[in-house]
């Protein structure tokens, strides 16, 4: 019988609106998924503004608590991770977030951005073996290691930026990628770019993806299985393919409705492809 990679186990995450407020927010409702070891797979979490998307990723990172409910990683709590699985845990699952700006500190180059995480988890053997990984890596999203190497974060463009954040993420070797709306701040023309970046991720590394976002144009080009998220609740889910073609609940048909590109089958003004080729 195959593993659970990730267990989310009726998860909810209420947030107190301050301490002499009885007022609360439940971001998250009962939230339940399962993602096997063996069977890598990307899966959307649609949902608009405020529908508790990123507090989804945050309780997944271990940045914050659930309420109820756990989070168990190849069967243990995350919770209660320490040493050298908490170590595990925190190579193996890697997050790209929207602003491929924010991670950057501006006085280092893109050479020191990959070197910390090799030192930190002791990935090389050698200097040479370093800048080997780094270059596959960068190679891996499309980044030519010449281009980028040795520049500063501004010297980059905001494409560039965001594939080194994948390119990050690769050399740490995950199983679990956590991409909050990776691409709602590139522009238009880079964005097929970097989702292809993370298909080839999850096609050539075998890392299973949670893709983030309120976009459901990208979502039924990347995914293969989604859910959708109101106010916390899961109101859908099943492969995307279906679930975006014949949406069964009110609010998946508002969010397909308002998809800009009403043609599924043309993506970013290029004639009709087969999905795989995204
Ligand atoms: N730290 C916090 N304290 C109080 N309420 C919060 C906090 N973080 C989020 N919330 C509330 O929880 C709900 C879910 O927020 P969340 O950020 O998870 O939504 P989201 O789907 O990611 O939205 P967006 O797409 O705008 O980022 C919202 O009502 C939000 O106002």
């Amino acid at each position: 019988m195959s593993e659970n990679l990730l267990e989310i186990r009726k998860v909810s995450k209420v947030y107190q609106r301050g301490l002499l407020s009885s007022k609360a927010t439940v971001a998250l409702k009962q939230f339940s998924l399962t993602l096997k070891e063996d069977e890598p797979t990307i899966l959307t979490v649609a949902g608009e503004s405020g529908s508790g998307k990123t507090t989804l990723a945050m309780l997944l990172l271990g940045f914050i608590t659930a309420t109820t409910g756990e989070i168990l990683y190849r069967g243990k709590n995350i919770a209660g991770l320490v040493g050298k699985e908490r170590m595990a845990y925190r190579r193996e699952v890697q997050a790209v977030f929207q602003d491929p700006f924010a991670v950057f500190n501006p006085f280092y180059t893109v050479d020191h951005l990959l070197t910390v995480p090799i030192r930190q988890f002791k990935l090389a053997k050698s200097r040479a073996d370093g800048v080997r990984r780094m270059e596959e890596a960068l190679t891996a999203v499309g980044l030519r290691p010449e281009d980028v190497l040795g520049r500063f974060p501004h010297q980059l463009s905001g494409g560039q930026r965001q594939r080194i954040n994948v390119a990050r993420a690769l050399l740490l070797k995950p199983r679990l990628l956590i991409a909050d709306e990776p691409v709602s701040m590139v522009d238009a023309s880079l964005r097929a770019n970097i989702l292809e970046s993370l298909r080839n991720l999850h096609r050539d590394h075998g890392v299973s993806i949670i893709y983030i976002t309120h976009d459901l144009t990208t979502a039924y080009h990347v995914a293969d299985d989604i859910v959708v998220l109101y106010k916390g609740d899961v109101v859908e889910k099943g492969d995307v393919e279906s679930v975006i073609r014949n949406p069964q609940h009110s609010y998946t048909r508002l969010l397909v409705d308002s998809i800009p590109w009403p043609d599924l089958n043309k993506k970013w003004g290029e004639p009709l492809k087969p999905r795989e080729t995204v």
